[in-house]
């Protein structure tokens, strides 16, 4: 009898401290944490044990994103983030709300933003946003910290120079005449033709960092991009579920899809790289060769490349389709732009290169009037490593900051009453705030790739200016969302004429 008893008295004495340690984690540390913010002035929707605000946050998200749009407005934040919408109306520019028991605070004050994106102590963290996206970014720059970070960051850093990215200029105006091609041979049979522009420019993108950064061809990556565009719907969809720790060690359904994606695409890498001539890499001045030389292991090379498959494209997909469908909405700088574009090549053959890029002012006015009001990837993410002070508010460990760029852009304090209308010519005046315009991120950890997609876009812009003009089609319904970019939710339907010579 005596074992028995012992028996019993062990699992009760477990099951005791199971719920000891899950009343101290799920509902202790998480009230204590929202009083003390609330004691700061800090308030939000409230904690809701385990599950925090994520239900409310996917039910804002699903009405909003099954309402009809009505006009081609550009105030869009509502739309975007409805959450952040719903949260900042009621709370004010600073937020607290709960993804699961993990605490968040929304930051849109522009001096706590810039304390949060510069801060020198090294306890500001990127943080995981969550375990899913892991999957997306793989042990990549996007995900790491620390002194990996610092080290992934100064071997991949030089393939993202000024001089280095002006190298691919070729690759990247060869693509786009792929384009100009194809959308000529469509339109000879018709007048004009109907193009879907965000598929065309994923295509393009995929095409354009195939060639540049990982010296292959579209083809040869092409499956790989369409397993990165699966694992990012599944993705999402785990972003939008409450973040319970341990979950996604279990062999759920989409776990198990998510594990054997990854799986798929890893092997792709490897093969893409051990089947390519190993001269051919050593010389080439590609991404995938500065990451080879660099010093990396083999498996932290195939991380990198997972992570710039995804972040390299999805972002200039997204730029330049907007800019296509804001120069239909805007016929006028549409002209504008076309004039220049012609004023620069009349005098330069050889256009676009290095120099003529430089020449093109009113291009670039409206690439960062697209990116301010339609910027691809609408917030980004840091965490409190330690307890620590953010302007006069104490933080504890473990807090996340949720960062609104977009929302941030379309802000009136900063940018005026106008602020949701579409006038590239603003950035000829000086910028109120630092952090008024971030669509790259800001500080260490800001977007490594933007040279490059800046030049892209130019080059795009300029050279489909070229040929082409644009206007809406009868079937484009203006409907932004939030699907880890600023995507259109229902494409973007465009009605391309050549124009003739
Ligand atoms: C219009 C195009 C793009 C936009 C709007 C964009 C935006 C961003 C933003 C907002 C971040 C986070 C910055 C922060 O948290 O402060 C980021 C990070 C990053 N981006 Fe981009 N990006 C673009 C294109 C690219 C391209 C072309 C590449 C590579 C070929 C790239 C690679 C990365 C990487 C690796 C990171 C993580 C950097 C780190 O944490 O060290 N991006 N990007």
């Amino acid at each position: 009898m005596a074992p028995f008893i012992l028996l019993l008295a062990f699992f009760l004495a477990l099951i005791l401290l199971v719920i000891i340690f899950i009343t101290y984690s799920i509902i202790w540390i998480p009230y204590k944490i929202q009083r003390q913010f609330y004691r700061q002035g800090i308030k939000g929707p409230g904690y809701h044990p385990i599950y925090g605000n994520t239900p409310e946050f996917k039910q804002e998200f699903d009405r909003t994103y099954t309402k009809p749009v009505g006009s081609f407005s550009h105030d869009i934040v509502h739309r975007l983030d409805p959450p952040y919408h719903k949260w900042t109306a009621l709370y004010g520019k600073t937020v607290l709300f709960w993804q699961g028991i993990v605490p968040w605070i929304i930051l849109s004050e522009p001096e706590m933003l810039k304390e949060v994106y510069l801060n020198k102590s090294g306890h500001i963290v990127r943080g995981k946003i969550s375990p899913p996206v892991d999957l997306l970014f793989g042990q990549g720059l996007f995900n790491l910290g620390g002194d990996k970070w610092s080290l992934h960051r100064k071997v991949a850093n030089p393939a993202f120079m000024i001089d280095q990215v002006k190298s691919w200029i070729p690759e990247v105006v060869d693509s786009v005449e792929m384009v100009v091609k194809k959308w000529e041979d469509e339109i000879e049979e018709r007048n004009e033709t109907e193009v879907e522009v965000m598929q065309e420019f994923r295509l393009l993108s995929s095409e354009i960092l195939s060639r540049t950064a990982f010296g292959s061809s579209y083809g040869e990556g092409k499956h790989i991009f369409e397993l990165e565009d699966q694992q990012a719907k599944l993705v999402l969809k785990g972003l939008r579920t409450a973040y319970i720790p341990g979950f996604r060690f279990l062999p759920t359904h989409d776990n198990r899809i998510r594990w054997k994606i990854e799986r798929k695409i890893r092997s792709l890498i490897t093969k893409l790289i051990i089947n390519k001539d190993q001269e051919e890499v050593g010389n080439s001045k590609s991404l995938l060769n500065f990451l080879l030389n660099g010093g990396l292991p083999f498996e932290e090379v195939i991380d990198e490349c997972q992570a710039f498959y995804f972040a390299g494209k999805e972002a200039v997909t997204i730029l330049m389709t907007w800019t296509i469908v804001l120069l239909s909405m805007h016929q006028d700088w549409q002209t504008k732009a076309r004039e220049e574009v012609f004023r620069v090549w009349k005098t330069n053959k050889e256009f676009p290169n290095a120099d003529t890029l430089n020449d093109l002012k009113v291009v670039s006015l409206i690439i960062n009037e697209v990116l301010r009001l339609y910027p691809p990837v609408p917030t980004t993410f840091r965490e409190a490593s330690k307890d620590m002070k953010v302007k006069n508010v104490n933080v504890p460990a473990g807090t996340k900051f949720y960062l609104p760029i977009a929302a941030v852009h379309h802000d009136t304090e900063l940018w005026g009453e106008d602020a949701t209308e579409f006038n590239p010519q603003r950035f000829l005046d000086p910028r109120k705030h630092l952090v008024s315009f971030s669509p790259f991120g800001l500080g260490s950890r800001t977007c490594i790739g933007q040279n490059f997609a800046v030049m892209e876009g130019k080059i795009i812009l300029a050279t489909l200016l070229k040929h082409f003009t644009f206007r809406l089609s009868p079937s484009y319904v203006h409907a932004p969302v939030m699907f880890l970019t600023v995507a259109p939710q229902f494409g973007a339907q465009i009605l391309v004429s050549k124009i003739s010579s």
